[in-house]
């Protein structure tokens, strides 16, 4: 049974359409980035699937329950994009109030060293600073013991020790066996901590795989150089060559075949230089598969 699974999902507001038909099956023990331009539909969608936002049409479930009642009964830690906090209490008490809410939750001291506010416990919320916010937001997302973890953009505001121990939390879990889907602008993280990158652009899902597979979708490699009155024909003409770019004299080769592409560069134009040779990253992928749209 996946962990998590949404169904020809649809969502629109008024002529805006957030989502067009998302089919997604995130499988246990999966790390997922959620990737994709502002108003992609990233939030949209992890709030049908926490049950927080009713779909246009279609379905969402949580290893094949409504995902409300995962929610309620502990089995999804959730950390919301610039959620509010009670103010007028102190952090202890914060975690251990919403800890007791759950059936099995984590010992509160636990959850709070996890999320790096143990320190913090006898602190009032409303005194903390954004990143401190952020930390205990992260506490009591690990506060029901969680399966499946659902992180929107969940280092915005971290210092680095911050999405240190983020990071080391949700490797642990994980590692353990358990779910994490997360919603990021970083590439890096999503590179990094991801073992599946999903990609929306306009509400649809353009891409999804390991992160190879995604970045081989865009193609082998760039070709960076320098050449006066570049003529970008002869250069499409170049064997290998997928996409051409040239700025003044600043020339961009998108390649499935770089060592051709390179023999071929230099035996037709002499006056190449400044050659450099870069992998596709995911950054590139990323602009190429969501050509800009929001
Ligand atoms: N409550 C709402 N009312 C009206 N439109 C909404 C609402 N929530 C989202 N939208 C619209 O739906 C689209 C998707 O928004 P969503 O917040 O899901 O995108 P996102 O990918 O999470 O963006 P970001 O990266 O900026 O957080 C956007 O065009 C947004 O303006």
């Amino acid at each position: 049974m996946n962990a998590w699974e949404f169904k020809g999902v649809t969502k629109r507001y008024g002529p805006v359409t957030a989502l067009g038909g998302v089919d997604l099956d995130v499988g246990e023990g999966e790390t997922v980035a959620l990737l994709g331009p502002n108003g992609a539909g990233k939030s949209t969608l992890l709030s049908i699937g926490l049950g927080l936002v009713a779909p246009g049409s279609g379905t969402a479930t949580v290893r094949g329950r409504p995902p409300l009642e995962a929610l309620r009964a502990g089995g999804v830690g959730v950390l919301p994009q610039d959620s509010g906090l009670l103010e007028d209490v102190r952090v202890g008490e914060l975690v251990t109030a919403v800890a007791g809410m759950y059936p099995r939750p984590l010992p509160p001291e636990r959850a709070m060293r996890a999320a790096g506010v143990e320190e913090l416990a006898g602190r009032r919320v409303g005194a903390l600073s954004g990143g401190q916010r952020q930390r205990v937001r992260f506490a009591l997302c690990l506060a029901g013991d969680p399966t499946l973890l659902v992180l929107d953009e969940p280092t915005v505001g971290l210092d680095v020790e911050g999405r240190r121990a983020l990071w080391q939390e949700v490797r642990a879990r994980t590692a353990a066996g358990r779910t994490a889907v997360f919603a990021t602008h970083y590439l890096t993280e999503a590179e990094e901590y991801a073992d599946r990158v999903v990609l929306l652009a306009a509400g649809e899902v353009v891409a999804d795989g390991p992160v190879a597979t995604v970045k081989a979708l865009v193609g082998g490699a760039e070709v960076r150089c320098t050449l006066d009155g570049a003529d970008p024909s002869g250069l499409e003409a170049l064997p290998g060559v997928r996409q051409v770019s040239v700025e003044g004299r600043a020339v961009t080769l998108r390649t499935n075949d770089s060592d051709a592409t390179l023999r071929a560069l230099f035996a037709a134009y002499e006056g190449v230089r400044d050659v450099r040779l870069e992998g596709t990253d995911l950054e590139s992928a990323f602009v190429t598969l969501t050509g800009g749209r929001g």
